[in-house]
């Protein structure tokens, strides 16, 4: 792909586009809003800037993966199970493709179980979201089933397609956003930014809700073992992200020795 062009990777949080306490609930006024920021600001987009989305489990993926006992780190042979678990994440797919078309925007799925491997490393191709961006086209993927080396089917977090896609695609801005504004302290004020997972270590937990990928601590992990900077914030600031490519809290650095 050809460098002149700027790339943004966002994601949309499961937290924030669905009520991830209850089953299978797609939270429709801030999937709404979410959608409308981003075509107010695709709609003023110079033609060389590119959006890649990808966007969450919530109360989709996560509920039916730990009903079939699947997680990042535990793997099923169960076909049925795996395939129960991809298919909720399609519907969710189905929602966020709808609320990002009613803005105008012209966006295309790419469904992960299809193309990518966890062969130890991520193995996520990248020819047919390179090709979308190449048309004009924004690609939408999400946390999914992934086929796992020695494991069967695991779970495969957006946090980590993100990461993948930001790095091969060289990604100018990285952000993700969920319900919280940020990182937050034990006096639950927004950390402006994180360099280390020591400095944070203390305050990070998984999430509020179900959910099989680890919460917070897992983004701040997987988003400091990346080169660009990258933000965590909330809908209110999704508009000053995708402006400026900061918000809520920015995690910079390749602090790769203890992101793993
Ligand atoms: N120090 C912290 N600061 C902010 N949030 C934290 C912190 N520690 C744990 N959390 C939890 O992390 C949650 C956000 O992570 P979560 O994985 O639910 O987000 P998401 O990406 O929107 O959802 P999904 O994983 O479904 O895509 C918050 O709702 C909060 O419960
Ligand atoms: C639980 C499933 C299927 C996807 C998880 O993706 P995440 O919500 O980005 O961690």
């Amino acid at each position: 792909m050809s460098t002149t062009h700027s790339l943004t990777v966002l994601k949309l949080g499961g937290s924030l586009i669905t009520h991830k306490d209850q089953r299978e609930t797609v939270d429709w006024n801030s999937l709404d809003r979410a959608c409308a920021t981003i075509g107010t600001f695709l709609g003023d987009l110079p033609d060389e800037h590119r959006l890649i989305i990808v966007h969450g489990g919530g109360s989709f993926g996560h509920h039916n993966a730990a009903e079939h006992g699947v997680s990042s780190t535990e793997g099923s042979t169960d076909a049925r199970a795996l395939t129960a678990i991809h298919h909720a994440m399609g519907e969710l797919n189905g929602a966020v493709l709808g609320g990002l078309h009613d803005h105008g925007i012209d966006a295309l799925p790419v469904r992960p179980l299809s193309v990518a491997a966890q062969d130890g490393p991520l193995q996520f191709p990248t020819a047919s979201v390179e090709a979308m961006l190449d048309e004009g086209f924004v690609p939408v993927t999400h946390g999914d089933v992934v086929v796992d080396d020695r494991k069967g089917g695991t779970i495969l977090s957006g946090d980590d397609i993100v990461v993948s896609l930001a790095r091969t695609l060289g990604a100018d801005r990285v952000g993700l956003c969920s319900t919280v504004p940020g990182v937050l302290d034990d006096d639950d004020a927004v950390i402006s930014q994180v360099d280390t997972y020591d400095d944070v270590a203390s305050v990070l937990g998984g999430s509020d809700a179900t959910d099989v990928t680890g919460g917070m601590a897992h983004k701040v992990r997987q988003l400091l073992a990346l080169d660009a900077a990258a933000a965590i914030f909330a809908l209110d600031d999704l508009s000053q992200f995708l402006e400026h490519g900061t918000a809520g809290t920015v995690i910079s650095g390749h602090d790769e020795e203890r992101s793993h």
